[in-house]
Formats: C-alpha cells, structure tokens, sequence
C-alpha cells in the first residue's frame, strides 16, 4: 500500500475521521465557487453587461463562500483532531498491553532506547502527520481535481495543456518519498540509538560523574549525537532533488499552457474572460499540487513509521492456552526442566518438588541458574523441555491472570512507581482497602518508616519522588507480596544488599509471609535460610545437591559444606568464641532466632 494510515492497529475505526475528509473535500469544492463567480463578472465586463447588482451579488457570494471555507474548515479540522488523538490514545495503549504479553527474550534482545523512541518519537510523527498532514493533502489533492473540472468545462485544450506535464509530476513525488523513506529509516536508527543512550546516560550518571566522564566527555553519547545530527540533515536533504523536479514539472505545464492561452488570446481562439480565469486558477492549482508533493512525501514518511510501529504489534505474544486449567493446590514441582536464554544451556534437567507450607532454599554459586527457576515459575520466559506444575497443572496451560494470581514476588532489586506509598503497596491487590494496606505495612515492619515520610502514606515515590533506602524498599515489597497473600512465595535474594538490622526486619517480616505458603527462596547468604526444608544447591543450571543444612554439611568435601565454611569464616563467625551474632544480638535467620554452627 502506498500509505498505511494504521488505523486498524486502534483497533476501531472513529466515524469522525471519514466525516473530516468529507468536509476537507466540501472545503475544496467550496473553495471554487469564487473563481466561479470571477469568471460570469469578468465574462459580463468584457461583454459590456456589467451592473451593480452583479458586483453587489458577486461580493455576497464571495463573502459567503469565505465564511463557509472557514466554518468547513473549523468542523474537519475538530473531526480530525479529535478522531486522530482518540485513535492514537488506543493504539498506544494496545501496545502497552500487548508488550506486557511478549515473553521477556524480545526486552532483553532490544534497547530501551529504541522501545522508548517507538512509543513517544514514532507515535508522535505519526500523530502530527496524521492530525495535520492527512487533511491537507485530502483538501490539495480535492482543490486541484476540482479546478482541473472547471478549466475542462471552460476550455478543455488549455486544460490538457495545463495537465500535460502532471505524469512527470507524479514520477518526481513518487521518487521523494522513496528517497525520504530511506534516509528516514536511518534517521529512525539514530534516534533510537541516541535516545538509548540519553536514557544509559541519565540513568549512570552518578557512575560518569564519580570518573569525570559527563556531558561531551562521555564519547558514546557524543559519538551517538553527532551521528543523529549528520543523519537529520540528510533527512531533510535527502527528497530535495526530487522535489525540485516534481516543483519544476509542474510549474513548466503551467508555463507552457500560459504561453498557449496568450497565442490563442491573440489568434482570437480564446476569450479574454477564458484567458483570465486560466491564469487565477492555474496559480491556485499549482499551488495546490506543488504542496501536495510535500505532504504525500511526510505522510508517506509517516506510514513507514507505522510499519515500525505495526510490527511491535507483529511480535508474537507468549502463547495462552486456549481451555486454561485451574491449580489444585499451591505446590510446585519442576519435573526434567532444561532452559537456555539464547545458545547457552543454563538449567539441565532439574527435577524438583516444593510444597505448601514448607520452604526450599536455592543456592549456589553466582551464573548457576538460580534466578532463573524463579523467572521460568512465573513465566517470564517458557521451559525449552519438561514442565513445570503448579498444582498439578502446567503453568503453559493455566490462564496468565490466575498463575500471576498465584505467586507473590520479592526482588532484591524493588522497583518503585511514581506514585503515593499506598498505592505503591496496592500494586500487590489494587483493590484493597487502605486499611488492608495498612496492616500489610505493619506486618512487613514497614509501618513506622512510611508514618515518618513527610506525607507517610500519600508520599510519592518513584522517579522525582521521595527515596527510601535498600532496607525500606524491600519491606514495601514485602507488603505488597503480603497484600498479594498469594500461595506461593518466591524471594530472590531480598535481603542481599542490606544491614543487618535491616536484615533482621526484612526477614521477620519474610517469616510473617511465609507462614502455609510454598516459599522458594534464592540466597547467597547461607546462614539465612539454614532452616530450609530443603536446600537444592545449584551448578552450571543442575542441581548437584539436595537435602536439609544438616544433611548437606554431612556431605564429606559437599560443595554446600564448602560453601557454608568459607562464608562463616568471611563472617568471623568465632571471634575469640563470640558469634558475630552475639555481638550483633539483631540478626536471626530465616524462620529461626538461632544460628546454626558445624
Ligand atoms: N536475560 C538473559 N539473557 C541471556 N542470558 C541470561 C539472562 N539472564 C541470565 N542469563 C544468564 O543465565 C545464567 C544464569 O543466570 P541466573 O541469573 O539464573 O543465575 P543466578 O544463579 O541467579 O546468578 P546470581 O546468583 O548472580 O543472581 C548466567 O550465565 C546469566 O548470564
């Protein structure tokens, strides 16, 4: 298609949209009248039957024809508008939904820069294109074939000429688009690239600050900026020739059926009356096409960007069965699960059995698979081979709402929306009551921190809102899992980053949610989860050993043991034969208040 006006990606067509191009279409016709009338008031001056009715009658119907343009205009222009921006307000929303639905291979293949340039750099060209550009090339391309009627009607040999050169025309306009395509899809390129790194840049600069390498100093921004502003000037330089060429076209039939019309004038073929006309419309229908080629070149520019757009939406969504099964039950079991990310392999069948109210540790050493279990369980990505149960029901055959439904979620890494501290927790049931909110706060030991912010629970937070610590983002996470009150808990390193007081809390707090749940926790901290149930220690993505802390550091040279040894010594664990927890009374492991010793 030679423009794609991506309205189907809004999923509904808007009957205002139709009606503003109608009514562009009955301002051009309008738009003719006067000339119309120019041309019965000259043809009765050169016939000498000119009166002052006929210049008053003549001025009325100008006058109203003006009002009327304005008024046709006014409606199309609100029909468009209103009808563009409503179309473009779903389609962005539909993309919003249908990225929430693509498995998480397709953010990690691509840069947040370019997503971020689609969703505001692409919509908005296309939106402004659309509003302002759609209109003008309907009303451009209405006026001219209007005109062309009437210069038929009155003399068809002058109107052939004017004609005449119009194919070249349209041979120069179909080029400039070809040209300004291609430059623009360069341009598109680095623009996502600068605003990728703009976004890198803003994001580090506590990083570039500390090693003195902001603003030009900072070369891959430099370098990415210099590139957009050379690809911008080629944009905009690119359909030049091709515009000069279709301009040139055009303006040569009208240079040539002028030169016609006056010999004609003379040979007295032609009347005056005729001639003048010919030469008023002729100027406005050259006008009319000259900017026609501009705004064909920016809506086909335009229509390229919704190709890129359209094929966001061409991404295929993580498949949903199309009968969903519900879980019986809140037990998980992995059952010969093997993964790779890309090509690298990085859970070999891993076999594994949790249950409700019981708590299974995963550890290992840093790469081994852990976090993955967790983003295979939740399905952030879909197993390569096995299965994993929840309940009895494989998670690929369970609606996506109920397995998210069932699990609650605590990262070490908390992320934080820029909004109030309520709604922040809320984000775990967003129906719940403040009260509800309330008391999962206190049970998260969040409670007195958030009553001590300036607003306490109406605080905003987030991006330009108030920080909170490592410490007090985990406890909010931990309300809102709590909130959630979902039968399995997965905690992924959550208390990795913070004090030991803070340690102590998040970890009564973890105890509170863990209570009659099917708790998988990935640590590296050993000591905080020795009351595990069990604990599967993981290896290059396979499971090398499985048991309870008891069991495991039985195990003569068990990489556990070693593990666990070399952490208590970094630890200090004896000093002098004080625990490094006698002398810190505040830290407990997790669901114990005793440490553990071999
Ligand atoms: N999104 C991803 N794309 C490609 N490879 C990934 C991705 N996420 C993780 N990996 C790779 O998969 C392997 C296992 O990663 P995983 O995060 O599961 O390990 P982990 O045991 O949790 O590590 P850590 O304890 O350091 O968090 C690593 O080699 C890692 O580089």
């Amino acid at each position: 298609m030679l423009v794609d006006f991506g309205f189907d990606l809004a999923g509904r067509t808007d009957p205002r949209l139709w009606r503003g191009l109608a009514l562009s279409v009955l301002q051009a016709l309008v738009g003719v009248v006067p000339y119309l009338v120019l041309y019965f008031a000259l043809e009765a001056v050169f016939a000498g039957r000119a009166t002052d009715a006929l210049a008053w009658g003549s001025a009325a119907i100008l006058g109203l024809c003006l009002l009327l343009v304005w008024v046709v205009r006014a409606h199309a222009m609100l029909d468009n508008f209103a009808a563009t921006y409503a179309l473009v307000c779903d389609m962005r929303l539909r993309l919003a939904d249908h990225l929430g639905r693509l498995p998480m291979g397709f953010f990690t293949r691509r840069r947040t820069g370019a997503l971020a340039d689609v969703l505001t750099g692409d919509f908005a060209i296309y939106t402004e294109v659309v509003t302002h550009t759609w209109g003008l090339v309907v009303a451009n391309l209405a006026l001219p074939v209007c005109i062309a009627g009437v210069l038929f009607l009155t003399d068809w040999r002058l109107a052939l000429l004017a004609v005449a050169t119009l194919p070249f025309a349209l041979l120069g306009a179909i080029w400039s688009q070809r040209l300004l395509v291609r430059a623009g899809l360069k341009l598109t390129i680095a623009k996502a690239d600068t605003v990728g790194r703009l976004v890198e840049y803003i994001q580090g600069i506590a990083v570039l600050r500390a090693f003195g390498r902001t603003g030009a100093k900072h070369a891959a921004l430099s370098a990415s900026l210099a590139q957009l502003e050379k690809q911008s000037l080629r944009t905009e330089l690119a359909p030049a020739p091709a515009l000069l060429l279709y301009g040139f076209t055009v303006e040569l039939g009208f240079t040539i059926a002028a030169v016609a019309g006056a010999w004609m004038l003379t040979g007295g073929t032609l009347s005056p009356a005729v001639y003048l006309l010919f030469l008023v419309l002729s100027l406005r229908f050259y006008k009319s096409l000259g900017e026609l080629g501009i705004y064909l070149a920016e809506l086909r520019f335009a229509s390229a960007t919704i190709g890129r757009i359209r094929a966001y939406f061409g991404e295929p969504e993580q498949p949903e069965p199309a009968t969903p099964n519900a879980p019986a039950g809140g037990d998980v079991v992995f059952d010969d699960v093997s993964f790779a990310y890309e090509e690298q392999t990085v859970l070999s069948q891993v076999s594994a059995a949790m249950c409700p109210g019981t708590l299974t540790a995963l550890v290992g050493p840093s790469g081994s698979g852990k976090s993955t279990v967790a983003h295979l369980t939740t399905r952030l990505w879909d197993v390569d081979s096995g299965s994993i149960r929840i309940g009895g029901v494989d998670v690929r055959e369970m609606a996506m709402a109920t397995l998210q439904q069932h699990i609650g979620l605590v990262f070490q890494e908390v992320y934080l929306f820029r909004d109030t501290v309520l709604n922040n927790i809320r984000l775990g049931r967003p129906d719940a009551t403040a009260e509800q909110v309330l008391a999962a706060a206190k049970a998260a030991h969040a409670h007195a921190f958030i009553l001590d912010l300036p607003q306490g629970y109406d605080t905003i937070l987030g991006e330009g809102g108030y920080s909170l610590s490592g410490g007090q983002r985990q406890r909010l996470s931990i309300a809102r899992a709590l909130l959630k009150d979902a039968p399995i808990l997965i905690l992924d390193e959550a208390t990795a980053s913070v004090d030991l007081d803070n340690e102590r809390l998040i970890q009564e707090a973890i105890a509170q949610l863990a209570r009659g749940r099917t708790v998988i926790v990935i640590a590296h901290r050993l000591w905080t989860v020795q009351h595990a149930d069990q604990i599967l220690y993981f290896e290059c993505g396979r499971i090398v050993e499985r048991g309870t802390h008891a069991e495991l550091l039985d195990l003569e040279n068990g990489r556990y043991r070693r593990q666990w040894q070399a952490q208590q010594q970094a630890r200090g664990w004896r000093i002098g034969g004080a625990t490094l927890l006698q002398l810190q009374p505040g830290s407990r492991s997790l669901l114990s208040d005793e440490p553990a010793e071999i």
